[in-house]
C-alpha cells in the first residue's frame, strides 16, 4: 500500500510540530525518517496510523484518507510505538494473543494461533515465547513489540525508533529481523531511526525531517553522496550539527 503525506501540518496549542511536510512511499518500498529531536517524527507516525488527524494537509495509506478510514486501513496497518509498555509477567504468547483477541486477528483460535507462531519465528522468538516477558532484554521486548505489529500480516509497518536504547547486538539482531520481513512480506515499511547506519542499509529512500519541516529526501546513496560520512554527513549538514549540542 502507498502512503501519501500532502502539504501535513498539526499544531499542539502554540508549537507547530509540522510545518507542510509531503512524501510519498511507494508500495512495497522501505522509506526511513530521520531527524533530530522533536522534529515531528512521532506526530506522523500517530497521523498515518489514524490516531489523531492533520490540522491541514491529506494523509492518505492505499489511498484513503488515514483518519477517516476506519477499522478498514487500520488493520492494514502494523504500528510499532516508541515504547509499547508490555506486562512483564505475561508470556510473549499470552501478550501476542491478547493483541490478536482485541483486534479480531484470525479466523479462529487455531488461526490466531499459527500466526502468534509465524510471528514470533520471524522476529527470531520462538524459543522465548512462553517465558515471562520480565526477564525480555531490551532488543527481545521490542522484538515482541514487531511480531504484534506484524500479527494482522500488515500491508504497512510503522516502526518508530525500533532500535533506540539497544546495545549492538540488539541492533544487529533487529536489523536482521527487519531484513527478513522485507524479504518474507511485501509491506511498504516506515522507519523512524536516529541509526543513520541501519537506515543506509534497510531503506530504499530517506527523507531528513528538521523542525517539522522535510529538508530533503532520496536515495540513501543520493543523499550521501559528496559526503565524506555517508548519511551521517549529509544528516549533520543539512540540520546544521551539533548547533544546540
Ligand atoms: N501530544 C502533544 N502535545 C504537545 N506537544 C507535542 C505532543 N506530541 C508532540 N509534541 C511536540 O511536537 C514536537 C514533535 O514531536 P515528535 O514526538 O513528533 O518528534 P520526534 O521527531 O518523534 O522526536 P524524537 O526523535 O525525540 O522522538 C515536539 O516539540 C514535541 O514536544
Amino acid at each position: 500500500m502507498r502512503i501519501d503525506i500532502t502539504d501535513v501540518h498539526r499544531r499542539y496549542g502554540d508549537l507547530e510540530a509540522l510545518a507542510g511536510v509531503d512524501f510519498t512511499v511507494e508500495p512495497g518500498d522501505a522509506y526511513g525518517l530521520v531527524g533530530t529531536n522533536g522534529a515531528g517524527k512521532s506526530t506522523l507516525f500517530r497521523l498515518i496510523a489514524g490516531h489523531e488527524r492533520p490540522d491541514a494537509g491529506r494523509v492518505e495509506v492505499g489511498g484513503r484518507d488515514a483518519a477517516a478510514a476506519g477499522w478498514r486501513v487500520r488493520e492494514e496497518i502494523g504500528f510499532l510505538p516508541e515504547d509499547p509498555g508490555f506486562p512483564p509477567g505475561e508470556t510473549g504468547r499470552e501478550t501476542l494473543a491478547f493483541h490478536a483477541d482485541v483486534r479480531g486477528i484470525g479466523s479462529g483460535p487455531d488461526d490466531a494461533a499459527a500466526r502468534i507462531e509465524g510471528a514470533a519465528a520471524t522476529v527470531g522468538l520462538a524459543d522465548a515465547i512462553d517465558r515471562p516477558i520480565g526477564g525480555y532484554s531490551k532488543g527481545m521486548r521490542r522484538r515482541l513489540g514487531l511480531a504484534a505489529a506484524l500479527l494482522a500480516n500488515p500491508s504497512v509497518l510503522l516502526l518508530d525508533e525500533p532500535t533506540a536504547g539497544l546495545d549492538p547486538n540488539g541492533v544487529a539482531a533487529l536489523r536482521e529481523v527487519l531484513t527478513r520481513v522485507r524479504d518474507e512480506t511485501n509491506a511498504t515499511l516506515l522507519l523512524a531511526s536516529h541509526a543513520l547506519r541501519e537506515v543506509e542499509r534497510v531503506c530504499d529512500r530517506v527523507g531528513v525531517v528538521d523542525g517539522g519541516r522535510l529538508l530533503a529526501e532520496g536515495r540513501p546513496d543520493e543523499l550521501a553522496d559528496g559526503h565524506e560520512d555517508g548519511l551521517e554527513g549529509a544528516f549533520v549538514s543539512l540540520t546544521g550539527g551539533g548547533r544546540d549540542a
